[in-house]
């Protein structure tokens, strides 16, 4: 999507209409906040593409209804996804707020005294309340002087917060999710939310047959050119590791040869369904050339199409990947198994994040007693606890593999424009790609595997749905954990040697569905959770509340959490418990 055609965020500087003196001594000042936030949001925010967040700040101050209205076509012209309000002064509240109940609403009221602009934002968010528009209120620590920016650290944090998740609701509005095949081995999850989508995310549903891939393959409607140079990219970067199935369950290595082409031909026509591809049209293929918009999809895989066909590991990893034959680019959100409530966890981190995300079964907690018993070895370090292995066959991205660092050493998984020759090299380098578990895949393929390097902070989530509650949310903030290559090596192959293999440790806060990493496995909604890199906690919690999906486990420290002011008369005391109750009362922003 083209820089210019992502949405932005809108400024709007309230400021006391009084002629005559007031309004006069409030313009350079209202003016300044204005530009300052704007300053703010587009240096320190990016869009998926890495290029700058676009602010539009109302061309006046916003004194009564008049200006508030011409503020609205401005931002309406300027695609426009949500706003924030800034103010010094004291104004007209709702004759000059924007009452949009589709897009998320901030206002910071600057802490000065000289003019009563903390005293607006709590009129505002009264008003907000009663009119059933949740905003966000920011308001700094610290009384400041007149003269003073404002943007304090606490304030930044807030501002930022909200603008991320803004943006996220933002990103995903209009937007199409992809289902190709339809529920797979049974899994709940893989039912697609049609209704959850238009309601909470303003997204279509889309759905393919899986027989569209073969029926492009065998009418050779992709690249074929590109495929060539894909093909040749593969086989000289993609290291083939031991065939672990036995004897009996091998394929000929003339059979693996054509298998290895025809998993590279699914990963350009999966890529050209989602996103489309001019070239289709050049072989006179002009509406699959149009693809289907989607920001997120999601292959069934198991068991139909992988009784026949070879599988969609290498699909789906490389499209969660940040690069391929054409070196670095944008990753994708593409779940495997065809499960839906997972491509949408992994499509709320990839909208706050920018990152590549990792799909996987939450296949075993392995308590310290039962790793000793197994191994001999005493669990230590952040691991002590005990650990959850994540793992799932398909769509983890490369990038986890922890090969990629941060200026200080330390592993990462990077923004795809940050990505280097040689982190790509590194990647490539650690993985291996193993012919399909024959049992599972009868169909054949190639499954990829690594083990992610441990000390990277991660963020795990999970969208579930219950009958008669809807969609709740659950977010564990935590690290990924190494162990010995000998104990790592029985547990690997104790479980499954050819699939990307995760450690992951919760933060243990000593509470609930966090008092212990097996609590925490118990607590967990469902066989998958979509892991990202990076404690972005709290700003899940806010994007969230802007959709008003309630969070029912999370282990975000509470001064970290950003929620409209709405939720605050639903009670302060038990936020969980509010963070339903108004959820449920306001009911999800497209509806
Ligand atoms: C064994 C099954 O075929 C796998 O797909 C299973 O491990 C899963 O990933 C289930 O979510
Ligand atoms: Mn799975």
């Amino acid at each position: 999507m083209p820089t210019a055609s992502y949405p932005a965020i809108g400024i709007r500087p309230l400021i006391d209409g009084r002629r005559r003196g007031v309004r006069e001594s409030l313009e350079d000042k209202t003016a300044q906040l204005a530009k300052d936030v704007a300053d703010l949001i587009s240096s320190h925010l990016t869009y998926p593409d890495g290029s700058p967040v676009r602010c539009v700040v109302s061309e006046t101050a916003i004194g009564g209804v008049a200006e508030a209205n011409r503020c609205k076509e401005q931002f309406r012209t300027e695609n426009v996804c949500a706003d924030l309000t800034v103010t010094a002064s004291w104004n007209y509240i709702t004759e000059v707020l924007d009452l949009d109940p589709s897009i998320p609403h901030a206002i910071w009221g600057f802490n000065g005294t000289e003019r009563p602009g903390a005293v607006t934002l709590a009129a505002a968010a009264a008003a907000y309340n009663m009119l059933g528009i949740p905003c966000f209120g920011i308001y700094g620590h610290d009384v400041q002087d007149a003269d003073d920016s404002g943007l304090t650290d606490d304030v930044v944090e807030n501002i930022l917060r909200y603008a991320r998740a803004a943006l996220g609701v933002g990103l995903m509005k209009g937007r199409s999710y992809l289902s190709i095949g339809t529920v797979s081995m049974g899994i709940a999850g893989c039912r697609v939310p049609e209704q959850f989508f238009v309601d909470y995310l303003g997204m279509r549903a889309e759905y393919i047959d899986m027989i569209e891939i073969d029926r492009r393959i065998a009418h050779g409607i992709y690249d074929h050119k590109e495929y060539e140079t894909a093909l040749a990219w593969a086989r000289e970067h993609l290291t083939i590791g031991e065939n672990r199935n036995p004897e009996a369950n091998r394929f000929t290595q003339e059979e693996y040869d054509e298998q290895f082409d025809y998993c590279i031909k699914m990963l350009l026509i999966g890529r050209d369904l989602m996103e489309g591809n001019p070239a289709l049209a050049e072989l006179g293929f002009v509406e699959e050339a149009d693809g289907h918009d989607a920001i997120a999809a999601g292959f069934q895989g198991q068991r139909q199409w992988t009784d026949y066909k070879p599988n969609g590991d290498i699909l789906e990893t490389f499209l969660n990947t940040t690069f391929d034959w054409n070196g670095k680019r944008p990753e994708k959100v593409f779940a495997t198994e065809g499960d839906a409530g997972n491509a949408v966890a992994m499509l709320f981190n990839s909208v706050l994040t920018h990152r590549p995300q990792l799909f996987s079964d939450v296949r075993t907690y392995w308590s310290p007693e039962a790793v000793e018993r197994v191994t001999g070895y005493k669990l230590e370090g952040r691991a002590e606890n005990g650990f959850i292995d994540l793992r799932n066959s398909g769509a983890t991205t490369l990038n986890a593999t922890g090969e990629e660092k941060d200026a200080e050493g330390n592993p990462i998984i990077k923004h795809w424009w940050e990505i280097t020759e040689a982190d790509i090299e590194a990647d490539l380098k650690t993985s291996t790609f193993h012919a399909a578990t024959r049992e599972y895949f009868p169909g054949g393929g190639f499954s990829t595997h690594f083990t992610t390097a441990g000390g990277m902070p991660v963020t795990a989530t999970r969208l579930n749905f219950v009958a008669g509650q809807g969609p709740v949310l659950q977010i564990s903030e935590g690290w990924t954990v190494e162990l010995p290559d000998d104990v790592r090596d029985q547990i690997v192959y104790r479980t499954d040697p050819t699939w990307p293999t995760t450690f992951f440790v919760p933060r243990l806060t000593g509470e609930g569905a966090f008092t212990s990493v097996y609590d925490w496995m118990a607590n967990w909604g469902a066989n998958h959770t979509a892991t990202g890199y990076g404690h972005f906690g709290a700003d899940l919690i806010t994007l969230a509340s802007m959709l008003r999906i309630p969070v029912y486990m999370h282990n975000v420290e509470r001064e970290k959490i950003l929620r409209p002011k709405a939720w605050v008369p639903f009670g302060t005391a038990e936020p969980e418990s509010a963070d339903f109750r108004a959820c449920a009362t306001f009911g999800p922003l497209y509806r």
